[in-house]
């Protein structure tokens, strides 16, 4: 089994960082500081070495540094599944010649997107953000459960974007008022075959990620769940031919279009799909556990995607778990360190008060943040 691990990250005009280098070679990295310092930034910065926006869902100038050019960076250096590799990304200095766009490079070499960091690092985040998360809109849901399924297959945020545009597409070309038959067949074909390869995806990690949570149980100290999509297609995949799902789906959308054109936006397909999670414990669903069970009930989730995304790939991913540590109580804490031992992933943590990892253990480092400077504690 490979772990995902980081020992040197290299900020620069990020945020609140001007420049700054952390070198580490622990299993678990504490990032502590008053409110404001960084360290939510510092694992933004982190989250930044996979696809999509970071954990704060940010657009590419959010993150620049309030006194620089627009241009920032982020690298790491990394020991994954594929041996020692250097990845980085950011916003070069501005040219004239040059679009902004994100740029991506491995072992400083541009790779296209950062997609290609999957191959060396996979991560997951817990934020205080996702504390809302059984509460809030089925997108979020969505977006979370395939941030888990990302770590298991690198090309899905890849195939869940390129769905978002087909279906954009279909829904432009529907505003028409007499849209060219052929152009909206061959839309329709290209969206039935990645909804296919995307629900076909989520549909095998829910139910291995069930089995997962089923088989950790009462083993674990955080409360286990039982989870659910509530999409047609990703459950029909899981019996019937994928061709025969992408036909169905195919006839849904011609038969659909008087109604998807009247609405505005395709009204079927996994781009609406849910989560459904209920607190296995007391049998309820998820949102009506209390903020602290629902807390539980995520570690508890993230930990067996974890052990999950381990047992499939090889490769133990990286956890992000920002200001995590404090909510818990003290046994609950114990229990958390204790789980991520033995899970073997590098984890990074944050928290205001130092005392919440008095019982971290060995293996650990902590660093001080302050005002966009890191320093290991002496
Ligand atoms: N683009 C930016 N340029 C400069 N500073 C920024 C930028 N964006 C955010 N900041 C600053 O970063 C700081 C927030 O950092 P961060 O969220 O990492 O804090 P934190 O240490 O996690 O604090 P808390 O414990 O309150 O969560 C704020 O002072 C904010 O003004």
């Amino acid at each position: 089994m490979t772990a995902s691990r980081i020992t040197r990250l290299t900020l620069t005009h990020f945020r609140n960082y001007r420049a700054a280098v952390l070198t580490t070679s622990a299993e678990r990295v504490v990032l502590v500081g008053a409110n404001g310092a960084g360290k939510t930034n510092c694992l933004e910065a982190i989250s930044f070495l996979s696809p999509g926006r970071g954990l704060r869902r940010a657009t590419l100038d959010d993150v620049a540094d309030n006194e620089g050019d627009g241009s920032w960076a982020v690298a790491a250096e990394v020991e994954g599944a594929l041996g020692l590799a250097t990845l980085g990304t950011g916003i070069d200095p501005p040219r004239a010649d040059a679009a902004t766009s994100r740029r991506c490079r491995i072992d400083r070499e541009p790779v296209g997107s950062a997609t290609a960091f999957g191959d060396h690092l996979r991560m997951v985040w817990l934020t205080p953000a996702m504390d809302g998360l059984f509460m809030g809109a089925a997108s979020e849901r969505r977006r979370f459960f395939d941030r888990l399924v990302l770590a298991i297959d690198s090309q899905h945020s890849g195939r869940v974007s390129a769905l978002d545009r087909s279906l954009r597409s279909r829904n432009r070309l529907l505003e028409v008022r007499y849209p060219d038959a052929h152009w909206l067949d061959a839309i329709e074909r290209e969206t039935a075959e990645l909804a296919v390869a995307v629900a076909a995806m989520r549909g095998q990690t829910a139910m291995r990620l069930a089995a997962m949570l089923d088989a950790r149980g009462a083993a674990s100290a955080f409360p286990s769940a039982k989870i659910m999509l509530d999409g047609w297609m990703e459950s029909a995949l899981l019996t019937e031919p994928a061709t025969a799902v992408e036909d169905r789906y195919r006839t849904i959308l011609r038969e659909g279009r008087p109604r998807d054109a009247a609405a505005g936006r395709t009204l079927d397909g996994p781009h609406l799909t849910d989560l459904e999670v209920v607190y296995a414990p007391k049998a309820m669903p998820a949102r009506d556990a209390s903020t602290g069970e629902q807390k539980a009930l995520l570690i508890g989730l993230v930990l067996a995607h974890a052990q999950l995304v381990s047992e499939m790939t090889g490769i133990t991913p990286l956890l992000l778990l920002d200001e995590v540590v404090a909510h818990l109580d003290p046994s609950r804490r114990a229990a958390l360190f204790e789980e991520l031992a033995k899970l073997g992933a590098q984890v990074w943590m944050t928290g205001a008060d130092p005392a919440a990892f008095a019982e971290i253990g060995s293996g650990a480092e902590i660093f001080t943040v302050e005002s966009g400077r890191i320093r290991p504690q002496q």
